[in-house]
């Protein structure tokens, strides 16, 4: 097994940079369905040029790569101990050379380890089988997402569809509420894997190991194979579309699986996965470790794949460049596209929390704030690189953004998903917008920034929190909260609530 750790060195690195055959194809396929020149097909062709990019440049498609999970299958007799180690070794190699992000933090005094090593990270599955291959997949899954799983309880009580119960029309309402009520702030369109039964450890267990199906298999199970076309045909009604920007697709895949449970319990576990769904796998030669087949990849031919963006695609797009004015801000409204030229500065969950009884380390009015942990890397004369940088989900900073929006003179946030109310209301009164950047697009934004100029708290709050001080250029958003009251994310929520109550029926009884 000499070359297991440089086997998994390679699987980490493919994962993180190569969209598999399958998700390419889901894509391209949905892609299909959004007219030419709306926002949903204007994140689509956003997203395909990221793919290219991520491929062609052996860099992370999102920058949030994720919790590395492993399921391994191995033969008896197969030293899992030497293969853990190699695993970790491998992942902290990848982290060194920027294809992972160092995600793994300390929840208690919130310290990242920088490797990716920690209590509980990487995740490592083990189970034995009677085969004479090692069978390696890995899913790096962001947190984004992650955040956007959900597990219910039947019987229960389901906004827009009522009671849902323990059978077949129950999960049903269950999986429908769960793609509502991600919205886009998951990089929908999205894939789903649902787990029925289990307790609520081992049920998100099935429903994870439902991403490992290959997105166009057919469920054996007669009913759960109903339910799984049943559910793409209809999540896809609710109209929340890419990104959250309204449209035709919301849901890219949806698997489904059964395991038993207590007479007591009645669980449906969801899984929730972005548009960024990388997952491969390998076969291993348990002798020589070396890689024997790769999973999850076939020929995707050029018509397969997601379409890049043609040029007369976007409308006239609005230059911004800080310090923005009030005027500036105040003739900007939801659906105009921006390009912003010029410094921004990122700061997410650790930084708002910091801003509310701190100064900031730089001047921040008339700036731009996004939320954004990139990947970066430090060259040998000491000057940063960065190597992902696209936005993350803003929806964590509503309870601070309007103060820090007041406080600092701030007049544009650049992040996904949208903000609420109190957002809303700051940049009502205080004379700012809300940016949508397309999530994932982390190589598509990375080659925006032209210079790192500085970074502060970086030891503090550890890469993906720390604020750096970016100059991009080309750096394209839409404008989906306006300093007049519209918000985008709103009058989508709304009308996929409408659209959820048309689903309370029974459908399957
Ligand atoms: O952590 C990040 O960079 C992004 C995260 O995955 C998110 O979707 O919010
Ligand atoms: S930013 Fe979006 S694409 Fe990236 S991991 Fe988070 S949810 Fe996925």
């Amino acid at each position: 097994m000499n070359a297991f750790k440089e086997s998994m060195l390679k699987l980490i690195i493919e994962t993180s940079t190569n969209l598999p055959s399958d998700v390419r194809r889901a894509i391209a396929q949905a892609q299909l369905k959004e007219e030419i020149g709306t926002r949903a097909s204007l994140a689509f062709s956003t997203i395909a040029t990221n793919i290219k990019m991520a491929e062609e440049g052996e860099a992370p498609i999102c920058q949030d790569t994720g919790m590395p999970t492993f399921f391994i299958h191995c033969p008896v007799g197969a030293n899992q101990i030497e293969m853990k180690k190699a695993i970790r070794e491998a992942v902290a190699e990848a982290t060194k050379l920027g294809k992972l992000r160092p995600n793994s933090v300390d929840s208690l005094t919130g310290k990242n380890s920088g490797d990716n090593l920690g209590e509980g990270t990487p995740v490592i599955h083990f189970e034995q089988w009677e085969k004479d291959y090692v069978d390696v997949r890995l899913i790096l899954k962001g947190g984004g997402c992650e955040n956007k799983n959900i597990q219910y309880s039947l019987p229960c009580e389901l906004e827009g569809l009522g009671k849902a119960g323990r059978d077949l029309d129950g999960i049903r309402k269950c999986i429908m509420h769960a793609v509502y009520q991600a919205q886009g702030q998951g990089c929908s369109a999205g894939f789903i894997g649902v787990g029925i039964g289990g307790d609520r450890t081992t049920g998100y267990e099935l429903a994870k190991e439902q991403l490992l199906r290959p997105v166009d298999d057919v469920n054996p199970n007669e009913d759960l194979r109903k339910l799984e076309e049943y559910i793409m045909e209809n999540a896809n009604r609710l109209a929340i579309g890419t990104m959250g920007f309204g449209g035709n697709v919301t849901l890219l895949g949806c698997k489904i699986g059964a395991m038993n449970r207590l007479p007591a319990s009645f669980f449906v576990s969801v899984a929730y996965n972005c548009w960024a769904f990388r997952r491969l796998g390998v076969i291993i030669d348990p002798e020589t470790g070396k890689i024997k087949e790769w999973l999850y990849k076939d020929e995707v031919s050029p018509e397969e794949n997601p379409v890049e963006a043609t040029s007369n695609e976007t409308a006239k797009p609005v230059v911004l460049q800080a310090p923005i004015t009030e005027e500036q801000i105040r003739s900007l409204k939801v659906g105009d596209v921006v390009i912003i030229n010029g410094s921004m500065h990122t700061g997410r969950d650790a930084l708002h929390k910091y801003l509310m009884d701190h100064d900031s380390p730089v001047d921040l009015n008339g700036q731009i704030i996004y939320h954004c942990g990139p990947v970066m890397l430090k060259d040998e004369n000491g000057k940063w690189h960065v190597k992902a940088a696209g936005p993350t989900t803003s929806i964590r900073e509503e309870p601070y953004q309007a103060d820090i929006i007041k406080k600092f003179g701030i007049r544009a946030v650049i992040g996904k998903g949208g903000m609420g109310k109190k957002t809303l209301e700051g940049l009502k009164e205080f004379g700012a917008v809300y940016l949508n950047a397309i999530g994932g697009a982390a190589q598509y934004y990375a080659k925006c920034v032209k210079d790192v100029e500085g970074v502060h708290f970086l030891e503090e709050f550890g890469i993906p929190e720390a604020m750096w001080h970016l100059q991009v250029e080309g750096f394209a958003a839409i404008v989906t909260m306006d300093s007049h009251g519209n918000s985008l994310h709103a009058d989508v929520e709304e009308i996929s609530k409408k659209r959820l109550t048309e689903f309370a029926e029974p459908v399957f009884v």
